[in-house]
Order: C-alpha cells, then sequence, then structure tokens
C-alpha cells in the first residue's frame, strides 16, 4: 500500500511519515501539506526530521491523486471530512485519527464508508485499544455499585474536551452497563452540584505542558478503588497503529472500521 499522509508537518503528520518510512510492506507515496506552506516542496522525510525519503511535499490530494492507494489523516474536524470525501470520489482508502467530530460529522462518513473504505478510531494504539476490552470486562462484573469517572490529560494545544479516547472508554463502559451515555455524561463539574447520582458517569480534563496522551477510569465504591490507566509517552504509538491500520484496508472495497477490527478485539 502507497501511504499518504495529510498535515504533514503537524505533531502526528512527522511521526506518520517516519512510521510509514519504518514499516514493512507500505510505502510513503505522498505528503500534503497547507495550501500555500513554505514547506511545500521540501522533502517528506525531513519535514519529519528522519532524513531524505525522496517524496516532495505537495498541497493538495489532487496533486498527489495518482501517489497513494491511503490517505492517513490527523486534521482538524472539518478538513477531516473534505478529505474523505476527496477520496471517496478517487476510490482511495482512509484512516482517521482526527477527534472533536460532531455527531453530523460522523454520520457523513458513515455514509462516505458506502464508497469506500475507513479505518476512524479517536486512538490507534494497540495499549488503548485492550484497554477497552479491559474496561467493558470491569464494568461487566462490577455493575452499577461503583461509581465510574473518567480522568484525561493532555499537552496545552490540545483543541477539543474530552479526548477523543476518554469518550470512547466512555461509550464502552456505558454500553457494558445498559446506559446511554448521551444521557448519564456528566463533564467538568463546578459549584454547588449535590451528591453524585448513581448512574451518572462524570469526565475531568487536564491540558498541561507536553503530555502526550494520559487516561486513567475509576470505578469506586465504599471500601475500594479500581483504576484502569494508560499512559502514552510518545506519538510514535498512534502513529505505528495508523499506518497497521492502512496495511490492514488492502483489498477492503467500502465499510467503516476502528481498530478493534484491525487488531481483531471484536
Ligand atoms: N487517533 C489517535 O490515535 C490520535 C488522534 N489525534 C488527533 O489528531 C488530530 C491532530 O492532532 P495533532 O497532530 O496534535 O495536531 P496538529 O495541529 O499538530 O496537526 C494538524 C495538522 O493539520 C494541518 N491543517 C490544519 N488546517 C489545515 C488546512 N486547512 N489544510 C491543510 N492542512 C491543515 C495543520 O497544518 P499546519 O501545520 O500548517 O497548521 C497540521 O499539520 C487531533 O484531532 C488529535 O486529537 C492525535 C494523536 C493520536
Ligand atoms: O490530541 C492528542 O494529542 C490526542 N488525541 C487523541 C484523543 O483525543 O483521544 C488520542 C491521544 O490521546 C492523543
Amino acid at each position: 500500500m502507497r501511504i499518504a499522509v495529510i498535515g504533514a508537518a503537524g505533531r502526528m503528520g512527522k511521526y506518520l511519515i517516519q512510521a510509514t518510512a519504518e514499516a514493512e510492506g507500505v510505502t510513503l507515496g505522498a505528503a500534503i501539506l497547507r495550501p500555500g506552506s513554505s514547506l511545500v516542496g521540501a522533502d517528506a522525510g525531513e519535514i519529519a526530521g528522519v532524513g531524505k525519503l525522496g517524496v516532495a511535499a505537495v498541497d493538495s490530494i489532487q496533486a498527489c491523486a495518482e501517489d497513494f492507494d491511503v490517505l492517513i489523516d490527523f486534521t482538524p474536524p472539518g478538513l477531516t471530512i473534505q478529505n474523505a470525501t476527496a477520496c471517496a470520489q478517487l476510490g482511495k482508502a482512509v484512516v482517521i485519527g482526527t477527534t472533536g467530530l460532531s455527531d453530523e460529522e460522523k454520520n457523513q462518513l458513515n455514509a462516505l464508508a458506502e464508497k469506500t473504505s475507513i479505518v476512524f478510531a479517536p486512538n490507534m494504539s494497540v495499549g488503548v485499544n485492550l484497554t477497552l476490552k479491559l474496561l467493558a470486562m470491569a464494568a461487566e462484573i462490577l455493575g452499577d455499585d461503583y461509581d465510574v469517572e473518567i480522568v484525561e490529560a493532555h499537552h496545552r494545544h490540545k483543541v477539543d474536551s474530552p479526548s477523543g479516547t476518554a469518550l470512547r472508554m466512555g461509550e464502552v463502559v456505558a454500553e457494558a452497563l445498559g446506559r446511554d451515555l448521551n444521557e448519564c455524561a456528566v463533564y467538568g463539574r463546578e459549584g454547588k452540584i449535590g451528591p453524585r447520582t448513581q448512574k451518572e458517569i462524570g469526565f475531568e480534563t487536564i491540558r498541561a505542558g507536553d503530555v502526550v496522551g494520559d487516561h486513567s477510569v475509576w470505578f469506586a465504591t465504599e471500601g475500594e478503588r479500581i483504576e484502569i490507566v494508560h499512559k502514552a509517552s510518545s506519538r510514535m504509538t498512534f502513529a505505528k497503529g495508523a499506518v497497521r491500520a492502512a496495511a490492514w484496508l488492502e483489498g477492503k472495497k467500502s465499510g467503516l472500521f476502528d481498530m478493534q477490527d484491525v487488531l481483531n478485539l471484536k
């Protein structure tokens, strides 16, 4: 599979270029930058800080349409939808790591997945995807007597809250407990909030410094507390997962998948 990375100079973009260059069975076909970027024409490997790779960065999907089979996209939500629409028209597969999509944008991806194959996941790391399984198991065993609280911490540049991973963790726990997250989620408590209700699932957000991504899920009752914790220490773990997802899409004509499909965890 020939991979194109869009948002190539971004925090994730650079790791995605490196991970693609280092992976077996895939090649870097293209690197795409914001139109007008001063880096257009520069070597993708040099943008990523890994030395020349022989791929000159371009400023649009159309400019490299002949050079790739699957696009990896970690960009803002509105742009992600535009990119996925272009890929569906061109018959290209897409791996999407972008978080913070609205329900309407998620519906748009669902519709696009009838025309092309898409992996869409808020966290591409193996560790987080295993953690999702552990959370479902914990919630099923512990049941309603344990209060569930989800705490996430990320770097100061992150623009969405709670993180996509925290929300997915909430969805997994809510489903295992027979709840609808839309009805039981409580975000960022403040003021005279009164006692906790039994079935709420709380979310707390920390934004500080250069934290790559920490998630902690509490199951707490009278007398004990379990914490299931995942800490990412390098963005390379997300990049490797995204490249694995891109390779996994080979031969898949259409459909919306997530990392649980890629890792065979369903
Ligand atoms: N699923 C997962 O495993 C993970 C998901 N994420 C998610 O990925 C997303 C990106 O995160 P991160 O890399 O930290 O963010 P960055 O802001 O570093 O990267 C976003 C990239 O998108 C580019 N971009 C923005 N607007 C445009 C535009 N109009 N045209 C072309 N390119 C554009 C930016 O270009 P420029 O550099 O010119 O501004 C930048 O390169 C977030 O939603 C984050 O939550 C992050 C890590 C892991
Ligand atoms: O923005 C980030 O950095 C990250 N975003 C993802 C999320 O919102 O869950 C995944 C990871 O934790 C890093």
